[in-house]
């Protein structure tokens, strides 16, 4: 099929070459090719491919996720895949995967959580996939509030085993993924109690299935929650433990031990079980720059060759990325997943960096890793949420359609928010970081890390720095407001505080009275922190483009920043970081910058090079033959294969022939 026109010609008029910017995206030109060999080897791949789900019931899509799981595993042992390649290959499957829960948290959670034996003795198992898992924490009656787990695991000296049970509906485990059908054995989080005294919420190993019969082991109660929006191939489960047992060792003992006698000890920080979520937290990150990249690129293309109405009266239609009205709900998101994109890359090398010194027993930098993984997440996932939401309607009725592969990314991502710590309770833990650091600051000390702008002094009065037109696309002045303006809303969200503290309240009530304003402040820092790492990345990864790729990078950045401006303008007016007049200015230098950027829009999505097999959208492939490929898809509908449903001479004929009774 030719090349659709109207997209070849904004590829043509472009101003610079996309494949320049894959190569930033990917690293080197030399990780850009072993990506697409790595994506051609599971888009080409029959039992991977899922360019036919839309069509399948639940038990097929389970059926063909689970053996893309395993295509995945005899690929990775084919091709020497290493882990990162293999957690690529599970978010180029949009996390379509039974027993992903396996890999990304099973696996990792005995790692972080096992000591050397364990490790020794459970992790051959599992990489093996002689055993599969699940991470089982979260309960009926609790998920956020970890320290009020129910299920309880009491030591029995005696034997030197832990009895887990399950004392009421409110603690069986609820929503664990694979667990409803897919896991022989779960890292069960549960409250560990020796001699009736609550030692914490401990992780533990726990069998579940019998490995020959896959039949529940006796004392397990298991099965599936019930249908979900999306993610219907990962089972997620329930879980019910009477009085199971496990011998001592089953207790996974890095950070605390109980010794066969039962005495409790602890090593390493508080938190240290909480090590799993970080890193999931980290994935999350970067799942939401990789959705909200396919679904930029599915609906530029489409809006660069959909053409409906005129601009001009009597002219010929318009593309509908010509409208300024689309082209705002088109040009954040690229800005968006750019902006993404290089704060993910930060993401993964600070986790790294710090896990190395965890692993050398250094917890130092526990608290700012949380607070930063924490933020992102829920920033990261909020934003991508809402963004492919306005992107998906951006498409019309099609936009409504599953063929158009944005909507399948659409309802996949929108369990982020939730998922590993629902957002407004991250971003509540954030607070927590930017109260202890105002404190810090108050005192007069240095506050360290990415909150080390609070050491500046915001002078009063306050000048935004803004004084000729080039200031409004001078990045790093555009970070000093934002900087400024999380500075004085984590002040006033304090200051709040302290005045219902003074005034009274407990510590407690002060904090949830002024929870709303916590919550503010905390986006706001997130916001900037991503802003600032898209700044960083211009200096790193970006530096060596040709010049005009740069500029257009840059372009993208010095966007990304007024056009948070313009959204946020409420808290940038409030908190004096800047006026109303150049707010004006902010807003207009905001449009004319879009407008330079959707010149390149279809080329910039295009470097993100994600290939049509694993886009699966009608409305986005490359050739930008959106109606041909619209049909095609209708076609192919199982339900088009017949020209007549069995519906008609069961229902319709004999209602038509006025055969029908009220009772049917
Ligand atoms: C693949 C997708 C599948 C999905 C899987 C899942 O969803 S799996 C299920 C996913 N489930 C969830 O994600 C559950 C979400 N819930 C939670 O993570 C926790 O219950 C909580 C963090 C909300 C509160 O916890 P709490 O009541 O025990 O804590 P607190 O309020 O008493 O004290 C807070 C103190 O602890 C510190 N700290 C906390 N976390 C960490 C950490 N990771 N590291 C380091 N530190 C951490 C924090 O800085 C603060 O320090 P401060 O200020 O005192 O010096
Ligand atoms: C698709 C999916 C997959 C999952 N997979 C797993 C898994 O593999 N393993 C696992 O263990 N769990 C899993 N979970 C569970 C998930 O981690 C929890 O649902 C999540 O942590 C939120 O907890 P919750 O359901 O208790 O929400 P709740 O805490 O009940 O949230 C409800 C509301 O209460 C608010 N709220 C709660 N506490 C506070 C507070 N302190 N301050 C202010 N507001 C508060 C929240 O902001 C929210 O608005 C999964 C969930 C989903 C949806």
């Amino acid at each position: 099929m030719s090349v659709n026109p109207d997209i070849q010609v904004e590829r043509d008029t472009a101003t610079f070459r996309s494949i320049d910017v894959t190569h930033m995206l990917d690293g080197s030109p030399e990780a850009t090719n072993q990506r697409r060999i790595r994506q051609k080897q599971i888009g080409d791949d029959p039992q991977i491919n899922r360019r036919n789900i839309i069509f399948m019931s639940h038990e097929e899509r389970y059926e063909a996720a689970i053996a893309r799981g395993l295509r995945i595993e005899q690929l990775k042992a084919e091709h020497d895949w290493d882990i990162m390649d293999e957690n690529n290959a599970i978010m180029w499957c949009f996390s379509d995967i039974a027993m992903f829960v396996h890999k990304v948290m099973f696996i990792p959670a005995i790692e972080r959580l096992g000591n050397k034996e364990q490790h020794d003795k459970w992790l051959p198992l599992a990489i093996d996939h002689k055993i599969l898992g699940t991470y089982a924490q979260t309960e009926l009656g609790h998920g956020t509030f970890l320290r009020g787990l129910e299920m309880e695991a009491r030591y029995d000296k005696s034997t030197e085993e832990f009895v887990i049970s399950t004392p009421k509906h409110s603690s069986m485990k609820w929503w664990p993924g694979s667990l409803g059908h897919s896991s022989s054995h779960a890292v069960l989080l549960a409250t560990l109690y020796i001699d009736d005294q609550n030692c914490g919420m401990q992780p533990f190993i726990v069998q579940l299935r019998d490995l020959n019969t896959w039949k529940p082991l006796p004392g397990v109660e298991v099965g599936g929650i019930g249908p979900k929006m999306a993610l219907a191939t990962t089972d997620n489960g329930f879980l019910v433990l009477n009085n199971v047992r496990i011998p001592r060792d089953q207790m996974l003992m890095k950070y605390a031990q109980v010794s066969k006698d039962g005495k409790f000890t602890k090593s390493g920080a508080a938190k240290a079980n909480y090590s799993t979520m970080m890193l999931v937290r980290v994935g999350i990150a970067h799942s939401c720059y990789f959705s909200l990249a396919v679904g930029a690129t599915i609906v530029t293309r489409y809006s660069a060759v959909r053409r409906q109405g005129e601009i001009k009266p009597g002219a010929p239609e318009v593309k509908i990325l010509d409208y300024q009205t689309q082209q705002l709900k088109v040009i954040p998101s690229i800005a968006t997943a750019y902006a993404f994109h290089f704060c993910k890359e930060h993401l993964k090398w600070y986790y790294i960096e710090t896990f190395q010194q965890i692993q050398q027993n250094d917890f130092s930098g526990l608290p700012e890793i949380h607070c930063v993984t924490s933020g992102l997440k829920a920033y990261m996932s909020d934003i991508a949420t809402a963004q492919l939401e306005t992107l998906r309607r951006a498409c019309g009725g099609n936009g409504y359609l599953l063929s158009n592969g944005i909507t399948n990314t659409y309802i996949q991502t929108l369990a982020l928010p939730t998922v590993e710590g629902e957002n407004t309770v991250l971003y509540l833990q954030v607070a927590r970081y930017l109260m202890k650091c105002l404190k810090v600051a108050a005192t007069g000390e240095a506050v360290k890390g990415s909150l080390s702008y609070m050491n500046e002094k915001i002078k009063t009065p306050y000048t935004s720095g803004l004084v000729t037109r080039e200031d409004y696309s001078n990045v790093k002045k555009l970070l000093k407001l934002y900087q400024n303006m999380t500075v004085r809303l984590t002040q006033k969200a304090g200051d709040h505080l302290n005045k219902l503290h003074v005034s009274g309240q407990p510590k407690y009530e002060a904090w949830n009275n002024t929870s709303v304003q916590l919550v503010n402040a905390a986006k706001a820092y997130c916001q900037t922190y991503v802003l600032g790492m898209n700044i960083e990345g211009l200096s790193t990864q970006a530096v060596d483009l040709p010049g005009d790729a740069l500029e257009v990078i840059h372009q993208l950045c010095v966007f990304y920043a007024l056009h948070g401006i313009t959204e946020q303008s409420g808290n940038f007016l409030e908190t004096g970081c800047i006026n109303i007049t150049e707010l004006h200015i902010i807003q207009q230098e905001a449009q004319e910058m879009m407008a330079k950027i959707r010149k390149n829009a279809v080329a910039l999505v295009d470097a993100f090079d994600i290939p049509d097999n694993l886009l699966n959208s009608t409305l986005g492939c490359y050739d930008g033959n959106a109606y041909q490929h619209l049909y095609d898809s209708a076609k192919s509908d199982p339900m088009n294969q017949k020209q007549v449903l069995p519906a008609f001479e069961k229902y319709i004929k004999p209602m038509l022939q006025g055969k029908h009774t009220s009772k049917l």
